[in-house]
């Protein structure tokens, strides 16, 4: 087997001190291969946002590493896991954040050019993976005259035009109605089998998570339950909601 995307160990996050502390996160391992679509699923409060901001290097947990592609992120200072972050992660939140001023294409170069990446280059990969999300056609549209899905195509191709190692989606779905959550939860699907990227996605909805290849289930800081996935077309959502009520929430 190749070398995993992301390795933690023991990963652990309290938040706060003494009679206040909160263990958000409590001995983490979660391994991720290259290619693989991985959802994590759990109640609310159970740690999914915090174990994408650790892993994303977004923030530092309390003790336990991160390995991402091959690096320890705890050894590493504040200004070499920002560049990680840039180099090798793509972001995508649940409310797009898209600058309204700029148009579909200027927004997914917008990353590369501030990284230092000639602006004709950007363009031309931006450009292409709009065109593999199916937006070849809004090119010059600014978010205001986008759809809520195809705002989110724009971010899903701002995240990917870099070529990162991991995509980080946060609630992709959350701010979508059910026919565009199922539309972007397929692309995501598309992603990962042809283009063969690694995305590790946070979401609540089983019809969403019913896309992935595997679902980690998050219960107190914990893992509690995995399910590889047979069929990753959303066929298996009842299955997994299932799953879900059988843990809790
Ligand atoms: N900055 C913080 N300070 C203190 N407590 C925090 C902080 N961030 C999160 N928590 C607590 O840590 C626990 C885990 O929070 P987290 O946001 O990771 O859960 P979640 O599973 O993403 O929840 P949701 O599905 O509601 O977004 C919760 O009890 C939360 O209140």
């Amino acid at each position: 087997m190749s070398n995993p995307i992301v390795s933690t160990q023991a990963l652990t996050k309290v938040y706060g001190q003494g009679a206040a502390a909160v263990r958000a996160l409590d001995g983490v391992n979660l391994t991720i291969q290259p290619g693989e679509f991985v959802a994590v699923m759990g109640p609310s409060g159970c740690g999914k946002s915090t174990l994408l901001h650790l892993i994303g290097g977004l923030d530092r947990p309390t003790s336990g590493t991160v390995w991402l592609d091959g690096q320890d992120l705890t050894q590493l200072n504040d200004d070499q896991v920002t560049s990680i972050r840039r180099k090798k992660m793509g972001f995508i939140f649940q409310f797009f954040n898209l600058i309204p001023v700029l148009n579909a294409l200027e927004n997914a170069a917008l990353p590369m050019i501030l990284d230092g990446m000639r602006p004709a280059e950007a363009r031309k990969r931006a450009q292409e993976w709009l065109e593999r999300v199916g937006l070849g056609h809004r090119l010059t549209h600014r978010p205001s005259e986008l759809s809520g899905g195809e705002q989110q195509r724009v971010a899903i191709a701002r995240a990917l035009a870099s070529d990162p190692a991991l995509i980080l989606a946060d609630e992709p779905t959350g701010n979508l109605d059910s026919r565009a959550s199922e539309e972007i939860a397929g692309l995501l699907r598309q992603i990962s089998s042809t283009w063969e990227r690694t995305i590790l996605m946070v979401t609540h909805d089983a019809r969403i998570a019913a896309y992935a290849d595997r679902i980690v289930f998050l219960k107190d800081g914990k893992v509690v339950d995995e399910t590889i996935l047979e069929h990753r077309n959303g066929e298996q959502a009842e299955m997994v909601a299932d799953k879900m009520k059988e843990i809790g929430d």
